[in-house]
């Protein structure tokens, strides 16, 4: 549900100089662009205990007897400070998205709280995949918890989902977490699975947690909903908060996720020496998989700052093999220009041109998610067949390697562990104000809380119609597969 703000009103000046005609028609159609008034904005409704608990007492913020945070004006978040969710506009109105212009609340501290310090008893979960960062995430919500906020009961949740019913909680402090930023996977372990509404939300009442902190991706955030839906209708005193971690950068809304930026490191590792494999072998293909179940950012993003790739496959393109336009015709050509040929490709690309069993159709993992065929083995054979039958006189290699795990299983980079620690941090703050069913990320580069259910049903998946997709085809020359 959106609340209306007033009205926002800028003054824009508008050059006329080296503007192209189409563009000079856009700005005669609107005259008024000399002074803009921007439209109305939508503040996108942060869920809160008060909406269904009466006569919550409230508290000074404990920062402002902190040691170290000495409040000065600005230091405290208001609701009027809020984030835009788009940022670029066409004054012409021709391609910009119809008002109101969604706005989300800014993370941060707030003047006052909603839990006494003492009264806290938190938990820490980690879910589905690993991440680069996971342990910074849990390292800084427990020092945070520790040295903001005095708080002193913060517990881990170990194996996911599961863990809350069916394992008992570990007691955390800055001692136990020293140096888990430093350190790949989670320390509290995760799973996929195990999800059972009841069971979870029953054992949260039991053991007497009120602040509930849920670190995993897009089917973790879909399971946060229901857990906080479900507090919610018993009226419990319980706030909810997802932390996004998703390594394939696949959760919309905010800018990236944590980790995102490390794996895309990582991936150059792996391009590398498939170019070196390339280079040193008579017709030589380096083959690469990356992750990416249904979409292709690390796919992308190791592309583009690579530049050595021939062709960039992922889940969000389809390909296919023979004929005019097909991948093979583009290898032949790119072999006999350069001797070698580089294919980055997204684990989830191809899965439809893969042949595979009726049972393989139907598998899925213990979340609920298809068990993918593997594109880069299947890729492999195919080439050998297609080189076997086209040139069977001629050396050829293919050299493929599959660094899946070693991309996430990694420790975050310094850019992603700092965002960790705000990440982190602005859970914190937004749970003591009493918000609950939300997220916390970076929109535009500034941090905000956006509701849960918006979270858990927005995709982020590659814009192949954007300026992004139209860079890697010019890197590459890759073909756009359309068959003529
Ligand atoms: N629609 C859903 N409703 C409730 N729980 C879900 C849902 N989808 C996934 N989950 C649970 O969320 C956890 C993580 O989901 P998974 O898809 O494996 O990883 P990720 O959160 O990284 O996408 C699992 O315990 C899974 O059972
Ligand atoms: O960890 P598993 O079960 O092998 O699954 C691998 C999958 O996990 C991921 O790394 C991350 O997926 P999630 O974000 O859904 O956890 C995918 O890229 C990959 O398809
Ligand atoms: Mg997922």
């Amino acid at each position: 549900m959106a609340v209306s703000c007033p009205e926002v009103t800028a003054n824009l000046t508008t050059s006329a100089d080296t503007q192209s005609p189409s563009e000079q028609q856009r700005q005669r159609q609107d005259q008024s662009l000399d002074t803009f008034s921007f439209a109305p904005v939508s503040l996108q409704r942060l869920p809160h205990l008060a909406d269904y608990l009466q006569n919550l007492q409230t508290l000074p913020n404990p920062l402002d007897s902190n040691r170290f945070f000495h409040p000065i004006d600005g230091f405290y978040i208001y609701p009027c400070d809020v984030i835009l969710r788009q940022i670029v506009y066409d004054l012409s109105g021709m391609f910009s998205p119809p008002a109101p212009h969604l706005a989300y609340h800014r993370a941060g501290p707030r003047e006052r709280v909603f839990f006494e310090p003492s009264e806290v008893r938190a938990a820490i979960v980690t879910c589905g995949g690993l991440c680069p960062g996971l342990n910074t995430v849990i390292r800084e919500l427990v020092v945070g918890l520790w040295e903001l906020y005095d708080v002193r009961e913060i517990y881990g949740i170990t194996a996911g989902y599961r863990g809350f019913y069916s394992c008992e909680p570990v007691k955390l402090g800055p001692k136990m977490v020293h140096g888990w930023h430093k350190r790949g996977g989670t320390a509290l372990e995760t799973s996929r699975g195990g999800f059972d509404l009841e069971k979870i939300v029953n054992a949260i009442e039991e053991k007497g947690f009120n602040q509930v902190y849920i670190i995993g991706g897009d089917g973790t955030m879909r399971g946060a909903v229901k857990i906080f839906e479900e507090i919610r209708r018993r009226k419990l005193k319980i706030a909810v908060v997802g932390i996004p971690k998703t390594v394939d950068n696949d959760i919309g809304i905010i800018d990236r996720s944590f980790g995102f930026q490390t794996a895309v490191e990582m991936a150059q590792q792996a391009i590398n020496a498939a170019l070196v494999e390339a280079e040193s072998a008579v017709n030589g293909i380096g083959l690469v998989k990356l992750m990416g179940r249904s979409t292709g950012h690390i796919a992308l993003h190791a592309t583009l700052s690579n530049r050595d790739v021939d062709c960039c496959l992922i889940p969000e393109v389809e390909f296919f093999l023979e004929g005019k336009g097909g991948l093979l015709e583009f290898l032949d050509r790119r072999l006999k220009e350069n001797g070698h040929a580089v294919l980055v490709v997204a684990e989830g690309a191809g899965q439809s041109i893969i042949p595979r069993t009726e049972s393989q159709k139907e598998e899925r993992d213990e979340s609920g998610n298809p068990v993918f065929l593997d594109v880069g083995g299947w890729l492999k054979s195919e080439l050998k067949k297609w080189w076997d039958r086209d040139h069977p006189n001629e050396l050829f290699t293919v050299k493929y390697i599959d660094p899946t795990y070693m991309i996430r299983a990694v420790t975050a980079n310094a850019t992603d562990n700092l965002y960790c620690t705000l990440l982190a941090h602005s859970g914190i703050h937004g749970v003591m104000a009493g918000y609950t069913g939300f997220v916390c990320g970076p929109i535009n580069g500034t941090y905000a809380y956006i509701p849960l259910d918006d979270v858990a049903k927005a995709k982020n998946v590659v814009n192949t119609r954007d300026h992004k997709w139209a860079w890697v085809r010019s890197v590459t020359n890759q073909p756009d597969f359309v068959r003529s």
